[in-house]
This record gives structure tokens, C-alpha cells and sequence, in this order.
């Protein structure tokens, strides 16, 4: 099969739950000032705080091109659904994507496939790029026979969110095997190329675009030896110095 186009290249951070309020603002300020990098490399720029700080990131990203995302959302838009956040609220703050099915979502608050699936069609129904967090949970020793649990295990993660959004919106899957986040290193970059391959055909035959991104103690370094299988990459504690995050936005770029 010949290989398909390749989309434009995105890279982001989650802020997770690690900052207080100001250090998250002043972050997302950090954030603003890389768009012209961004810019330089034709890439996309992603940040997702936390949900207390959205408001005021949207009026500070208001001027570029960074995107605004959510580390969550419900799957209705309105009602008596007390504790959650709508994806129509999100996108009247100024969200563009929200996260879905993070490993530690998954794991501490029970979030299943079908769960997720519901809320990354409500995300596209309000306009919101679900950003669809999928990995599998164990690493196998022997190689060959981890890149096939690998994508045995990310299928139905994959195939059940693709099945409840529209085939011509945007979908950004992250891979981000679980035993790699919160690491010491990234996952092994042929494993990794592997299977982002194989989750790439998956969503060969969609007509809006999907993009795929590595996530998983993933930092400067990581991108140019998994580039034949990702779009970019979806970093955390590494991008906290936002140094680190400039020189991935460069590397991304250049590779
Ligand atoms: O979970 C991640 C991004 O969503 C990755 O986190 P770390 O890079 O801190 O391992």
C-alpha cells in the first residue's frame, strides 16, 4: 500500500494537575510567546491547563494561533449533571481541543472506551477536536510480540471513538503507552513507530484528517527517531521548562 499524506505536524502539553494558579498562567504566557516559532516550523501549538485557568488562558492566547485545550469533557451539553463540564461551555470559552481517555484518567476514575467515545462525539458536535488518549497497559519483553499486544490492545480504544464521531472531523489520537508515561524515558522508538503505523491504518479510510502523536516522557531528543510513524509529540513533565518545549517545537519543525 502506498503510503498515505501526511498531515501537519501539532505538538502540545498538558499541564496535567502539577501547577498553582499563577505558575499555570505564567506558563500559558510562556506558551503565547512560542507562536512565532510555531509559526517557523508550520507546525501546530497546543497547551492544555486545567479547567480553573481556561478563561483567562483563552484572553491570553486570544492574539495567536496556540490552541486552547481541555483535559476533559462530559458528554451532555446541559443538565443535571453536577461536578462535570460541558463541551459546549468549553467551546464558548475558546476551547479548540479537549483531551479524552488519558492513562490516569482511565486508571484512577474508571473511564471506559465507551465513555470516552461518547464524549469525543461530543466534542466533535460542539466543534472540538477530541484529542483521544489510547496505549496499552503492560510492556512485553520480547519485541515483536509487544508491538502485537501493543495494537491488539489500542484497537478497540481506537476503533469505538471513530465510530462516534462524523468521518470528515478532525481527530488526533496520542499514543501513549502507559508503562511510558511518568518514565524516566520514552518508549522505544522502533515500538513506537510500529505501532503508530499500524493505528494509522485504522483511520486510513476517514475523510477529515487524523493525526497521530507520541505521548510518554517525551522531550527534546524523542521526535527525529519516531517520525515515521507520528505527527508530533504530546509531552508532559519535560515540558515544563518551556525551553524544552521551544526546542521540541524546533526539532519537530526541522525533521
Ligand atoms: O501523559 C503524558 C501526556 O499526556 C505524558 O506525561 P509525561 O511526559 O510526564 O510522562
Amino acid at each position: 500500500m502506498p503510503p498515505l499524506p501526511r498531515p501537519r505536524r501539532i505538538v502540545g502539553v498538558s499541564l496535567k494537575m502539577y501547577f498553582d494558579l499563577q505558575s499555570t498562567l505564567s506558563y500559558v504566557r510562556g506558551v503565547y510567546q512560542l507562536d512565532g516559532e510555531a509559526w517557523n516550523a508550520r507546525l501546530d501549538l497546543f497547551v492544555i491547563p486545567d479547567f480553573v485557568t481556561l478563561m483567562e488562558s483563552a484572553r491570553i492566547l486570544e492574539s495567536s494561533s496556540v490552541m486552547l485545550g481541555a483535559q476533559d469533557t462530559f458528554w451532555e451539553d446541559k443538565g443535571a449533571y453536577t461536578g462535570e463540564v460541558s463541551p459546549l461551555m468549553l467551546r464558548q470559552a475558546g476551547v479548540k481541543i479537549v483531551e479524552l481517555g488519558h492513562a490516569e484518567r482511565r486508571a484512577q476514575f474508571g473511564e471506559t472506551d465507551e465513555w470516552v467515545a461518547k464524549k469525543a462525539g461530543a466534542a466533535a458536535r460542539n466543534g472540538i477536536v477530541p484529542l483521544v488518549c489510547i496505549g496499552e497497559r503492560t510492556h512485553h519483553n520480547i519485541a515483536s510480540a509487544a508491538v502485537g499486544a501493543a495494537i491488539e490492545e489500542c484497537k478497540p480504544q481506537v476503533t469505538s471513538v471513530l465510530a462516534a464521531v462524523p468521518d470528515d472531523v478532525e481527530v488526533i489520537l496520542a499514543y501513549e503507552p502507559v508503562w511510558a508515561i511518568g518514565a524516566a524515558e520514552p518508549a522505544n522508538p522502533d515500538h513506537v513507530v510500529n505501532v503508530t503505523k499500524a493505528l494509522r491504518q485504522l483511520a486510513a479510510g476517514r475523510k477529515g484528517t487524523t493525526r497521530i502523536l507520541y505521548g510518554g516522557s517525551a522531550g527534546p531528543g524523542t521526535f527525529a527517531k519516531i517520525a515515521e510513524g507520528v505527527d508530533g509529540l504530546f509531552l508532559g513533565r519535560f515540558a515544563h521548562d518551556i525551553n524544552n518545549l521551544k526546542k521540541v517545537i524546533e526539532e519537530v519543525g526541522g525533521a
